[in-house]
């Protein structure tokens, strides 16, 4: 089984040296190879996704990434910008099911900026639509405007757009989702103020009907944003577009304890995915040995299971990740008194000391 392990910029590289540690001390004989990506991608290559990068990716059964960007790229042209390699990497290989798990550990229910009984037993999954949107439609650019306010003012402008089967698709994945889970979908869209979202709106509708057994709420994005923090557990599966998605799911990172928890699969129809934490690259923390390396390790067992068929790797990473949250180690973003602070690196060995106890 082939990985592409794209570590990326600022913290990737040592969060994904972690979960690379994890992956060895399961002896799964899986067969890794590195490549730069985002930044690291540009420096080496000129390019944030260089050729040999991407055919690396394309021709691998999974990939596991870490984040890319950096502050010190925001001043290049947008096609050679660091966030251009994920976007790439997800259109290039149609990975349009993007899955983020928001799960609160027993043991960090007072690490959440919320009260404890709001997210004691949060287990909650927001799929997110991951190659169309405005993220995606075109046109966009900058020109004079032609009228509005300001007619002739300097003005820039993105599409937002989706097709039918864009949204069937999507819907599939969340419905079949629910199936193994609570049988519950929340829609969530903007569909009283967008055209895009009234057609998303209808065709999640048209496509549960093919679902009787899963309950089906819609909720305006607002509300949804607003929701989440007054009452997380009302939700079970939540399934949005590209944006809403992207926002919402780091407002449910918080409810978890902190953003370094959150692990994502981004998947396509051939069941090839890649595997992140859902954070950024972490510029104000990089190189210091903090970072928490728990999402991505999480990534990883996401990975096991979805793209490597191996359910048991998958679950024993699992558990040794609550073991060593029982054990009271933490890094600073979960740290509370009481508990052990540790490193990034020291936090990876507890994983792979804690595998040889589940
Ligand atoms: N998929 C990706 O590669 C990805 C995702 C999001 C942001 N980015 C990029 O990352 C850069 C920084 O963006 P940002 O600051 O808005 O978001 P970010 O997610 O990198 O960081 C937000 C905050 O969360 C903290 N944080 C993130 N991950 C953490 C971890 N594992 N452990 C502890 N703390 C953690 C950071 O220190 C920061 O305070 C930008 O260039 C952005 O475009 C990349
Ligand atoms: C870096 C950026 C392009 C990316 C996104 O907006 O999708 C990130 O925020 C994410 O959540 O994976
Ligand atoms: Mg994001």
């Amino acid at each position: 089984m082939k990985i592409a392990v794209l570590p990326g910029d600022g913290i990737g590289p040592e969060i994904v040296a972690e979960a690379v540690k994890v992956l060895e001390a399961l002896n799964l004989g899986l067969e890794m190879q590195t490549a730069p990506v985002g930044g690291a991608g540009y420096e080496a290559e000129g390019h944030p996704l260089p050729p040999a990068t991407l055919k690396l990716a394309q021709e691998a059964d999974a990939i596991l990434f870490g984040a890319v960007g950096d502050w010190k790229y925001d001043t290049l042209d947008r096609p050679l910008r660091p966030e251009q390699a994920i976007l790439g990497l997800r259109k290039a290989l149609g990975l349009f099911a993007n899955f983020r798990p928001a799960i609160c550990y027993k043991e960090l229910t007072h690490a959440s900026s919320l009260k404890p009984e709001l997210v004691a037993g949060l287990d909650i999954l927001i799929i997110r639509e991951l190659t169309g949107d405005i993220y995606f439609g075109q046109p966009r650019g900058r020109r004079s405007a032609p009228d509005g306010h300001f007619p002739g003012a300097e003005e820039a402008f993105d599409t937002m757009r989706y097709t039918r089967p864009e949204i069937e698709r999507i819907a599939h994945v969340a419905f079949q989702a629910a199936q193994k889970r609570s049988k519950r979908v929340t829609s969530v869209d903007k569909a009283n103020v967008l055209e895009t979202f009234q057609l998303w709106k209808d065709v999640v509708t048209e496509v549960g009907k093919q679902y009787p057994d899963v309950a089906l709420d819609h909720m305006y994005v607002d509300n949804a944003a607003m929701q989440l923090v007054k009452e997380p557990k009302r939700f079970d599966v939540v399934v949005t577009g590209n944006m809403f998605g992207d926002i919402l799911s780091d407002e449910a990172s918080m409810l978890t304890g902190s953003i370094g928890m959150l692990p994502s699969a981004s998947l396509n129809d051939r069941k090839q995915g890649l595997y992140e934490p859902s954070h950024g690259s972490a510029p104000d923390i990089a190189g210091k040995g903090i970072a928490n390396p728990l999402a991505t390790i999480l990534s990883a067992a996401m990975m096991l299971r979805f793209s490597l068929n191996q359910e048991a790797a998958a679950q024993r990473i699992e558990a040794a990740v609550q073991k060593v949250l029982a054990k009271g180690l933490r890094t600073a973003d979960i740290y509370s008194e009481g508990t052990t602070k540790v490193s990034t690196r020291e936090m990876g060995d507890a994983v792979v000391r804690a595998l040889a106890e589940v």
